[in-house]
């Protein structure tokens, strides 16, 4: 195999990208993970120090690739030898009988999560700086806990590298040529290669328009605010204080979450589950709002403890599909073209499993997981028009 040719080229090297060239490489695959920008870099959807890791969904499906999920975060830790989870529990909270907020207890509960189930009158024991809404029920998911993103991504390309992988950033692909050799051209070289896996989050499009295939993906831009405590501590991780969830209610029909103070000392992050949308290379045009008047209300009525007004707002990008399941797939017209997409504001916590079934689809293996919530088809059925 000459020098510009592998077993395997990746596209995108945020977290799904990231682990899936790992996995290529842990499989003997001489694997190219190419990236547009300068690495690390803080224009995708991967950037920033934390994420939440948790099980407390509304479909089974998600709770079974955490399991695996867990997995494989803890083998990371092992083999990287760096901390990337830290358990805090997640406070779940949202109105009692609505679906949103009753599925989620009722699938932990099923799948023996370990949780406790609060009352409104024992709330204030635990959370003494939070304040229960009228009506609406809390429980903690215990295992669940921040992940470490910049700090993950770091780890897993060192990692990649050490079994032989090659990244390249500062090299955006131009055009892709499908075959049974497909050629992926740079701004800076032309690669052959046996297999592509497409991971380029809010770009996703831009570069399945010349292989002819449009996904009904919508790129949001999302303020990341951070809150300020008025008592230094009140809300720190190293208090115990958990992640949380707010679901819909009547602050707002989007859900609301939100992670301890940690990478700024004193400062709470707290986001809206919904922004604005955007062209992603012209995000910081977007300059929407209106999420921030939102969480200024939630704030001010729930976390006292807080002053009302971000002290901090920095930018992510989510890559949301019209039923927020992610893009697990082939591309339909050419098998050898693997697409990762669509991990719509939640996807950070299933890099390593995603990493394990995109390279599993790329190699032709069956993964161990039911993909059809993730088949590109689902959205065919209801437009014909995607190729
Ligand atoms: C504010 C915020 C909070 C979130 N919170 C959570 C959370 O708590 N828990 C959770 O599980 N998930 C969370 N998520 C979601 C999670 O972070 C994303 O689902 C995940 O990062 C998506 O990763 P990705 O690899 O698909 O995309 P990206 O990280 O965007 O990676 C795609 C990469 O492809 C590169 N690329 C694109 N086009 C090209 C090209 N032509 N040539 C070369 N390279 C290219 C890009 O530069 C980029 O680096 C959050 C997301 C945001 C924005
Ligand atoms: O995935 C997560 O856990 C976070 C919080 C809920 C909404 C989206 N991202």
């Amino acid at each position: 195999m000459s020098d510009g040719e592998f077993d395997c080229v990746v596209i995108g090297a945020g977290v799904q990208g990231s682990f899936t060239a790992y996995q290529l490489a842990k499989r003997n695959k001489k694997t190219l993970l190419l990236e547009q920008f300068v690495l690390p870099h803080t224009r995708g959807s991967s950037h920033g120090q934390t994420r939440i890791i948790r099980k407390a969904y509304e479909e089974d499906f998600y709770v079974r690739m955490m399991e695996e999920s867990y997995k494989l975060w803890s083998q990371m830790e092992k083999e990287a030898g760096v901390k990337l989870y830290r358990q805090t529990g997640l406070l779940v909270m949202g109105p009692e009988k609505t679906e949103n907020y009753e599925i989620r207890k009722k699938i932990l509960q099923k799948n023996n999560v370990p949780m406790v189930q609060l009352t409104p009158e024992n709330f204030g024991l635990h959370f003494p700086n939070v304040s229960l809404a009228e009506g609406h029920g809390a429980f903690v998911e215990l295992t669940a806990g921040v992940l470490y993103a910049d700090r993950t991504l770091k780890a897993v390309q060192g990692q990649f590298q050490k079994l032989g992988g090659v990244i390249r950033d500062n090299e955006k692909v131009t055009d892709i040529k499908p075959g049974s050799l497909v050629t992926v051209s740079t701004l800076n070289g032309v690669y052959r290669t046996k297999r592509l896996v497409i991971t380029a989050g809010p770009w996703t499009n831009k570069l399945l328009v010349d292989i002819g295939i449009q996904l009904p993906l919508e790129v949001v831009k999302i303020n990341v605010c951070y809150w300020r405590e008025k008592v230094q501590g009140s809300y720190d991780v190293k208090q115990r204080f958990p992640c949380f969830l707010q679901t819909e209610g009547e602050e707002s029909s989007h859900n609301i979450y939100g992670l301890p103070a940690n990478e700024y000392p004193g400062m709470v992050k707290i986001c809206l589950h919904s922004g604005s949308s955007t062209d992603p290379d012209q995000r910081d045009k977007q300059t929407d709002r209106s999420d921030i008047d939102t969480l200024q209300r939630f704030v001010s009525r729930r976390f006292t403890g807080l002053f009302p007004e971000p002290a901090v707002v920095e930018s992510c990008l989510y890559t949301v599909t019209p039923d927020d399941h992610f893009v697990l797939d082939h591309h339909p017209a050419y098998p050898n073209i693997v697409i990762g997409a669509g991990f719509s504001g939640h996807g950070f916590k299933f890099g390593p499993v995603v990493g394990q079934i995109l390279c599993d689809l790329s190699l032709g293996e069956v993964p161990s997981f039911d993909l059809s919530p993730f088949r590109i088809r689902r959205f065919q059925e209801k437009n014909k028009s995607l190729l």
